[in-house]
C-alpha cells in the first residue's frame, strides 16, 4: 500500500557521520549556519545531519522552508521539546496567554508605541552626553531594549545605571552583554519584583503582563481551579523567556542598522534626506512608515543581512511524514535554516550585499518580498514580530533624526567589520554626531 511505501521511503540524504560525534567536527562552530548553508548546496534543500548522536533534518531555501512551515504546519509546526529547558513551551495555555498579552501590551497598540518613543528619548539623552566621543553601542542599546520588555512586563523602566537592574559595574569588556543579561533576567531579581507587584496588585488597573497573570490566577482560584498553568514557576519562565527572546534579538538588529549606516554613509544620507523631507523634526511614528519607503527598505534590508536567527528555533516532526519525496520519522528534530531563505540566490538579486533596493520598485515604492522571513513563518513564527518591528522602526528613525553615525576615530568605513560572530556585530563602538547643531554645549 502507499502507507508501506511512505514507511520505507528514503530518508533525506546527508554527509557521512562518525558514530558519536556525528557531523559536529565538520561544523564551523563560530558560524554553524555557514556550514549548514554549504551542506545544502551539496545535498539539496532537505538533508540529514547528526549533531553528536542527535539526528537533525535541515530545511533549506525559501520554497522548502515555506512549504514545510506553512503548507505542512501540522507536521512541522511544533517546537522540539527536548531542546527547551523549561516549561514555558510545554503549556499551550501559557503560550496562548503570553501571545494575548504580547498583543495587548505590545502589538499595534498606541500605548506601547509611546513607551518605545519615551525610551528612545532616554537613549538619545544618554548618547548626547558623549558629545561626539565614541561610545559602546552594545551596552546602551541592550539597556534601552530591555526597558521596553520591562515596561510591558512590570509596567516600569529602569535607569541605565540602575545597579539593581543592570548590574553593579558597567564593565567595558566583552562580558558586559552576558553580565547584563544575567542580572536583568535573574531569578532572584525577578522574584523580588514579582512580590512587589503582587503586594500592590489592583485588578482594575493592569500595569503589565505580570499583573494580567496574577489577576488571571486570582480569578481561576476564585472559581476553584488550583492546578492551572498559572503558578509562580511558569510566570518566572514566561518573563525570563520574554527577556531572552525579545532583548538581544532587537538590540542586535538596531546595532546592525547603525553599523550599516556608518559603513554606507551615502545610504545614511538618503535615509536622513527622506526623514527631513517627509517628517522634518517632528517625532516619527509607525504611521509614517508608509510614507518612508527608502527608510523602510533600509530597515528590512538590515534585518535580512543581519540574519540574527539563522536557524530559527528547533522544530520537530509531529508524526511520520513524507515530504518532497523523503521520509521523516516522527520525533525527528527539524531545523528551518532561515539564513538559507534570507540569502536564497534564486530569490534575491544581490543576496550577499547590503542592497536596500531589494525592497523598492523602479519608482522607489516599497515592495514586500516573499523570502523576507527573519521571524520565520507558520504557527510557530515569532510572536514578538509586531513589537520588534515597531521598536526597529522607532529606534532607527528617531536616532537618525538626531545623530549621524560614524566609525570611531582611527577606523575607516572600509575597516568596519561586518562579519558577525554568532550573529552579533563585533564592532562595539560608534560615534554619534549631532545633527543640525554646531556645538554640543548649546542645546
Ligand atoms: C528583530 C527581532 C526578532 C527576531 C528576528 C525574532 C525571531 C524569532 C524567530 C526566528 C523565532 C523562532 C520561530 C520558529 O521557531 O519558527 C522566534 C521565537 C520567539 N520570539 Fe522572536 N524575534 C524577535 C523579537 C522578539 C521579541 C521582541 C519578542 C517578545 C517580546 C519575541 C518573542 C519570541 C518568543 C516568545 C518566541 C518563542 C515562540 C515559541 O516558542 O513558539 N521575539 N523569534
Amino acid at each position: 500500500s502507499s502507507f508501506c511505501f511512505h514507511k520505507f521511503g528514503k530518508e533525506p540524504p546527508g554527509p557521512k557521520s562518525l558514530p558519536l560525534a556525528g557531523n559536529l567536527l565538520q561544523l564551523d562552530l563560530r558560524r554553524p549556519w555557514k556550514t549548514l548553508l554549504e551542506l545544502s548546496k551539496k545535498y539539496g534543500s532537505l538533508y540529514t545531519i547528526y549533531l553528536g548522536p542527535k539526528k537533525v533534518v535541515v530545511l533549506a531555501g525559501y520554497k522548502t522552508v515555506k512549504e514545510a512551515l506553512v503548507n505542512y504546519a501540522h507536521e512541522f509546526g511544533n517546537r522540539d521539546q527536548m531542546l527547551i529547558m523549561n516549561e514555558f513551551n510545554q503549556g499551550y495555555e501559557m503560550r496562548r496567554f503570553a501571545l494575548t498579552n504580547l498583543r495587548d501590551f505590545g502589538m499595534g497598540k498606541r500605548a506601547c508605541e509611546d513607551k518605545i518613543i519615551e525610551e528612545c528619548h532616554h537613549l538619545i539623552g544618554v548618547i548626547k552626553k558623549f558629545k561626539g566621543e565614541a561610545f559602546d553601542s552594545a551596552l546602551l542599546l541592550y539597556c534601552a531594549i530591555s526597558n521596553i520588555i520591562c515596561s510591558m512586563v512590570y509596567g516600569s523602566r529602569f535607569d541605565y545605571d540602575d545597579p539593581v537592574f543592570f548590574g553593579k559595574k558597567h564593565k567595558k569588556t566583552h562580558q558586559t552583554y552576558e553580565f547584563h543579561k544575567l542580572s536583568a533576567a535573574s531569578r532572584k531579581h525577578t522574584l523580588g519584583l514579582l512580590s512587589h507587584l503582587k503586594e500592590t496588585l489592583n485588578p482594575d488597573k493592569c500595569r503589565g503582563v505580570v499583573d494580567a497573570f496574577l489577576t488571571r490566577r486570582q480569578s481561576l482560584e476564585g472559581s476553584g481551579i488550583t492546578n492551572s498553568h498559572f503558578h509562580n514557576e511558569n510566570l518566572l519562565h514566561t518573563i525570563m523567556n520574554l527577556f531572552a527572546a525579545g532583548t538581544d534579538t532587537t538590540a542586535t538588529t538596531v546595532r546592525w542598522g547603525l553599523l550599516f549606516m556608518a559603513r554606507y554613509p551615502k545610504i545614511q544620507d538618503k535615509v536622513q534626506e527622506e526623514l527631513r523631507r517627509v517628517i522634518g523634526s517632528r517625532q516619527a511614528q509607525v504611521e509614517d512608515r508608509k510614507n518612508l519607503p527608502f527608510t523602510n527598505a533600509v530597515i528590512h534590508e538590515t534585518q535580512r543581512v543581519a540574519n540574527i536567527s539563522p536557524v530559527s528555533l528547533p522544530h520537530v516532526a509531529h508524526k511520520d511524514v513524507t515530504f518532497q519525496g523523503h521520509f521523516i520519522k516522527k520525533g525527528t528534530t527539524v531545523y528551518p535554516l532561515l539564513a538559507s531563505v534570507l540569502f536564497d540566490e534564486s530569490e534575491w538579486e544581490h543576496p550577499h550585499s547590503f542592497y536596500p533596493a531589494h525592497f523598492l520598485d523602479k519608482e522607489g515604492n516599497f515592495v514586500k518580498r516573499d523570502a523576507f522571513l527573519p521571524f520565520s513563518a507558520g504557527r510557530r513564527a515569532c510572536p514578538g514580530e509586531g513589537l520588534a518591528r515597531m521598536e526597529l522602526f522607532i529606534f532607527i528613525t528617531t536616532l537618525l533624526q538626531h545623530f549621524r553615525f560614524t566609525p570611531q576615530a582611527g577606523v575607516s568605513q572600509d575597516e568596519l567589520d561586518l562579519s558577525p560572530a554568532m550573529g552579533i556585530p563585533q564592532e562595539r563602538s560608534l560615534i554619534a554626531l549631532r545633527l543640525g547643531k554646531d556645538s554640543w554645549d548649546h542645546q
